[in-house]
Formats: structure tokens, sequence, C-alpha cells
């Protein structure tokens, strides 16, 4: 029942699904021209090799050192989140400078890929649990590699690798600690991100082939990168539906995601009592919020405990293998998990709001134009307001966790992140609504963007 659901949206799908090699076939191979400009444009520039082995930027280390001297006063007094994070950009600004081209390029080839897999192979082997039972407690590779059945050789490797990047502590020869990170690897929706993205990530690293093959341009095809680099001819969403347990790692991952971030339903976000309570209405059947594509219900699930007084019913609506997950007791009772296909007729009419996070950031353009028609249909003229939750990037200035969720968005889904022009073209002059206020509280933070209909 779960699997077939989900490969039926690209029933609604109005790209052509087509076989991995199919679609494969129909792309054009870049023309000679475009492999001889390429060959051409990467002569010796002469670039002399000190370059390479100097660091990148040497002139902006004492003014780096001075800001981060005066950030670390503030932080260390305040201790508050603004100056962490100022702090963190300046030391990372800091190690950049500092690092020569050769090493940065070291770090990027070997060490951060490798300690990735190092990382997915502990989640994957429960290591981080055995290692954080009794913190204070150092383990050896020994009794580690008997409690995680990994061969110590192997395991003594990785660990090596993970302490030299600082992500476990080491105590003496092939002995570890714990550290905060490695700790938190035992939460479920921390863990799960790295063997969910691990499986995500072919992708990513075979774009550039990909983007060879359909001529570097931008793709906007159901198969696309993921279909190719897998390969498969299932769309995402299928595909971690049918390959267990990707698909509850996924729903954990972004439940993992979204932590220790501002919440739109926060105060000095979104005024939820003025402008989504008030002027609802209060009957039995009434409908306040319904999360369109709410996976484990994470946002309404907090909606309902923030506002336990709010009125109306609150609706949870997802595929049924996603629905299908929710445990009982899991979510706030409030809450109602309803089975359904973003691309059909949405069940609940009128409601006050319907609510998409991280939704529409996962399609094209067309596909996004027959979800939000749907929603069109279900909302009540003057009454029901549609609230997307997502990045809206400033045209300069981007921040790194946007752009890089926009580039797992064009490997996996061929779809993006926007500009705040491109949401003002999507839902106004494409999908016919109307953007009452784009509410933000700082870069790097999913917006929420107030619609009603015109
Ligand atoms: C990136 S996740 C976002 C989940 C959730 N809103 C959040 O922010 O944590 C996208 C969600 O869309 C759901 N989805 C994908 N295709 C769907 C469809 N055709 N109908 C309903 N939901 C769908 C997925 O199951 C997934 O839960």
């Amino acid at each position: 029942m779960a699997a077939p659901a989900i490969v039926a949206q690209s029933a609604h799908d109005e790209r052509p699904m087509l076989g991995a090699e199919e679609g494969m076939q129909q792309t054009p191979d870049p023309s000679s021209q475009q492999q001889d400009a390429v060959e051409s444009s990467t002569q010796d520039l002469s670039i002399p090799m000190s370059t390479a082995i100097s660091p990148n930027d040497d002139p902006a280390v004492p003014s780096l050192l001075a800001s981060i001297a005066a950030l670390g006063d503030r932080y260390t007094t305040s201790h508050d989140n603004a100056s962490r994070l100022e702090l963190l950009a300046h030391g990372r600004s800091l190690v950049r400078a500092l690092e020569t081209p050769r090493e940065t390029m070291i770090k990027h080839c070997w060490a951060q890929p490798s300690a990735f897999m190092c990382l997915t192979l502990g989640v994957d082997t429960a290591l981080f649990h055995h290692l954080s039972r009794d913190p204070a407690r150092p383990k050896t590779v020994a009794e580690l590699a008997e409690a995680t059945g990994v061969e110590a050789v192997l395991l003594a490797r990785t660990m090596r690798h993970l302490a030299s990047m600082g992500y476990i502590s080491e105590t003496a020869a092939d002995e570890y600690l714990p550290t905060n990170f490695s700790l938190s690897l035992t939460i479920p929706i921390i863990g799960d991100g790295y063997p969910v993205t691990a499986d995500c990530n072919v992708s990513l690293l075979r774009f550039p082939a990909y983007a060879r093959k359909i001529g570097y341009r931008e793709p906007n095809e159901a198969v696309g990168a993921y279909q190719y680099a897998m390969p498969t001819e299932e769309s995402f969403f299928a595909y971690q539906a049918s390959h267990p347990p990707l698909l509850q790692q996924f729903n954990r991952h972004m439940g993992g995601y979204r932590q220790g971030r501002p919440s739109w339903m926060d105060s000095g976000f979104f005024p939820v009592q003025d402008r989504l309570v008030k002027g609802a209405q209060t009957g039995k059947d009434d409908v306040l919020l319904v999360d369109v594509g709410g996976s484990l219900g994470h946002d309404i699930d907090e909606f309902a405990r923030k506002y336990p007084d709010s009125p109306g019913r609150l609706v949870l609506e997802d595929l049924p293998a996603v629905v299908e997950q929710i445990k009982p007791g899991q979510i706030d009772a409030r809450v109602e998990p309803v089975s359904c296909d973003f691309f059909a007729e949405n069940p609940v009419k009128g409601a006050r709001a319907y609510y998409m996070h991280s939704v529409l950031h996962d399609w094209p353009d067309a596909q996004s134009l027959a979800i939000l028609s749907r929603i069109k249909e279900a909302m009540r003229p003057g009454y029901s307001k549609l609230l997307i939750n997502e990045n809206c990037i400033p045209d300069v200035g981007a921040h790194w966790e946007s752009t890089a969720l926009d580039m797992q968005m064009l490997s996996l889904v061929s779809a993006r992140e926007r500009t705040e022009t491109q949401w003002r073209q999507l839902i106004e002059e494409k999908a016919g609504l109307s953007v009452v206020k784009v509410w933000s509280v700082g870069n790097g933070v999913e917006s929420l963007i107030e619609c009603e209909l015109p």
C-alpha cells in the first residue's frame, strides 16, 4: 500500500517519468565545441605553487583576530545566540584565512568526506551509543569492537580519524571518550542525518557527471541527478519509501534540522494570536491549521503544545507511508493525521490556515503550481490563509545553510531554494495568490510567507 501510493505522486507529475537510461538518452552530450572550450580554459595560468602553500588570506588575519577577541568578550559575558553565531562566523573566516589552498583542498577531498563516512559507520553500528554509556569512563577500541561487532583493526582506524578531526576525544592509544557532539549522535533525529544523507549525497557527488551529460543546464525533469546516480527509476520520495529504513531516517532528519532554530510561531516572528487565532471560527468542526506535507508532525505538534488554548482542529497531512509511521502518543492528541496526496483534492476545505514547511522547495515551479492550485481551491475567500515556511534567499550575502540546502534540492529533486523575488513570481504572478507579508527574523532562517486569496 505505502510504496505504490508514493510512486503515484509521479502520476500527478506532469513531467515525463522516464527510466534512468531512457532519460539519459534523451539528453544531449555537451558538444565537442564545449569540450574544446573547457580544455582551452584549463591551460596553465602560471599561478606559482607558492600560492597553494601560503595562507589563503594572510592580510585578513590581524583584523579577524581583533574581531574575535572583541566578540569573544561579548559572548563569554552574554552567552547569547547572536553573539555565538557572529563569533563562529569570524572563527570560520579565520580558519579559511590561515589555511593554505593545499590544506583546504585536502580537507575537502579527504578529511571531511572520510569523517562523514566514519560517522555514518559509527551511527550504523551504534558505536556512539556504546561510547556514550557511562560517558566519563574512557572506552578501549577492543571493548567497543566487541560491543559493535566491528573488527577491532577497522574500528581503530575509523576512530583515529574521528579523534584527529576532533569529533571524539582520545585519552590514550586506542582509547576514547565521547564529546558533546558524539553524545548527540545517539539522539535519533541527529544521528539519522548521517545514514540518510550518505544515501542522498551519492547524487550530489555524481552531479558534475550528470550536468556534463545534460549539457550543463539547470535540470528540471523528473529523471534527474538522483535517478542517474543511484540509479533508479523511482522519484526521491518513492525511493526512500521502498528502501527501509531510509524514509524513517529522512523524517527524523527533518525533525533534527529544525532544532535550535527560530520558529515562526514564537514571539517576535509571526503574530499567531493576531493573524491566525483572531477571527478563526470556533465550531467543533472548524479547522484552524492544516500542515500540508507535514511529515511526522514536527510543526503542528509544536503548535499544539505552544497554543493549547487555540480554537479549532489541527490536521496533519502527508502520504500514507509517512502518516502510518506516527506511533500512538508520539504527537499531541489534538493533531489529526490524514493520509493524502497534495497533488489531489485537499480533503479539508475552508480551514483558517494551510501551512507548508519545506515542501515547495522540493518541486520545480510547474509542480509547485499544481500543489498551490489544490490548496487555493480548498481556501475560503476572505478567511483562509496560506502560510509558506521556506528560505527566502537574499540576492546578496546568502547564508551557507540555505545555499547548501539549495544544492541538495538541485541534486535530489531537480528543485530549488528560492529568492524573495522568485517566491513572489511563483505565488502572485503564476499561482494568482496575494502575498500579504514576508515575515523574517534573519539570514539563514526560513521566513513565513503569509498569503491570501486575492
Ligand atoms: C522535505 S519534507 C518536509 C516535511 C515537513 N513539512 C518538515 O518541514 O519537517 C517534504 C514532505 O512532503 C511529503 N510529500 C511528498 N510528496 C507528497 C505528496 N504527493 N503528497 C503529500 N505529501 C507529500 C513528504 O512525505 C515529506 O514529508
